[in-house]
């Protein structure tokens, strides 16, 4: 699009016109846009899309904006102010963003300030449209002789519609805070939302999903939460599997980008929630401490992510 026919379609006061010229200049450094000159227009500049800001737009399959919106959200950057109040202070256990606003993270959005909890949820929903679809593409194998299925933490469904859709033999439940999953109903039979605390007990199942689950607790709660999983798929004689999505921090294929966006992670997780994402040594430790015997990384999307099977 050239620049006359960009800014005559923005929302803009025409004394502003000038400065998107130096909005797009610096956005176009930044990978956001590119410039394309057209030969036979040549004093006007054209900008074309980038992989960016395609998942920006709207309409886009797996539009990443509710994403963008949560992380950049005026309350959740606060607390990344306190890191250097926090770093003073001798209680390990409170988050910068507890420093900030009084309370847990998970309190704030479910409670306390419900516009902010279903931007978050918008936000999950995006990130689980994305990966639930490299899921079934390519990973299927991963569900096979798999009958039944909880995902745990599992927000308002998103992965869990994918996967009982994918295979309608499997019996899915979606198992969260109450708060989350009051009123939700499942788009077909074999799947059904389960309210409860992830920390006191966990349905029954062949197989549990976590993802994004672990990287939002320290060791201690994580592994509280593995021996509650493993009780959930060693029932009745039977011995399933916890299917974990989540980054495993590593740089193997060199890509900088791909570690850029772990450790972003790292910093984020510890600033709301008192989480952190972990190498591989680390998720090791975390399946012995619980009682697991053996585990599996498959490394998704470009390294940014992996599928972690783990066995009792
Ligand atoms: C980062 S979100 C991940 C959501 C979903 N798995 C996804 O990836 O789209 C973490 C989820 O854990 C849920 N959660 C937090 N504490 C929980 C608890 N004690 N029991 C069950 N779910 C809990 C939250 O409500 C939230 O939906
Ligand atoms: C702004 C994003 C916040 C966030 C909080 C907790 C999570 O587990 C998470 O997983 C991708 C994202």
């Amino acid at each position: 699009m050239p620049l006359s026919e960009l800014i005559a379609s923005l929302p803009i006061h025409p004394s502003k016109a000038t400065f998107v010229r130096r909005l797009m200049r610096i956005l176009t450094l930044s990978g956001i846009f590119s410039q394309q000159n057209d030969d036979e227009l040549p004093e006007e500049e054209r900008y074309v899309l980038t992989n960016a800001s395609r998942i920006l737009l709207k309409d886009h399959p797996f539009c990443m904006t509710p994403f963008f919106h949560v992380i950049l959200d005026p309350k959740l950057l606060k607390p990344w102010y306190q890191l250097s109040n926090w770093f003073k202070k001798c209680d390990t256990n409170i988050s910068p963003f507890e420093t900030e606003h009084g309370m847990p993270f998970w309190e704030f959005i479910t409670i306390h300030d419900p516009k902010i909890g279903n931007g978050f949820q918008d936000a999950m929903t995006s990130d689980s449209g994305v990966v639930s679809s490299v899921l079934v593409d390519k990973f299927k194998g991963v569900f096979e002789g798999v009958e039944s299925l909880v995902d745990v933490g599992g927000g308002n469904g998103t992965m869990a519609k994918t996967i009982a859709k994918s295979f309608p033999q499997m019996e899915c439940i979606v198992f969260d805070l109450p708060e989350v999953v009051a009123g939700l109903q499942g788009n077909s039979e074999n799947m059904k939302y389960v309210g409860g605390d992830m920390f006191e007990a966990i349905p029954a199942a062949d197989a549990l999903l976590m993802k994004c689950i672990l990287h939002d607790w320290d060791d201690e709660e994580c592994v509280k939460l593995l021996k509650k999983c493993k009780e959930a798929i060693t029932n009745k004689g039977k011995k399933g599997k916890v299917i974990i999505i989540d980054i495993v921090v590593g740089n193997e294929n060199g890509d900088k980008g791909s570690l850029e966006l772990q450790l972003l992670f790292d910093m984020e997780m510890k600033v709301l929630v008192n989480g952190k994402e972990r190498n591989e040594k680390e998720w090791a430790n975390l399946f012995f401490s619980s009682g697991f015997n053996n585990y599996k990384i498959i490394p998704i999307m470009m390294s940014s992510r992996s599928l972690i099977e783990v066995y009792p």
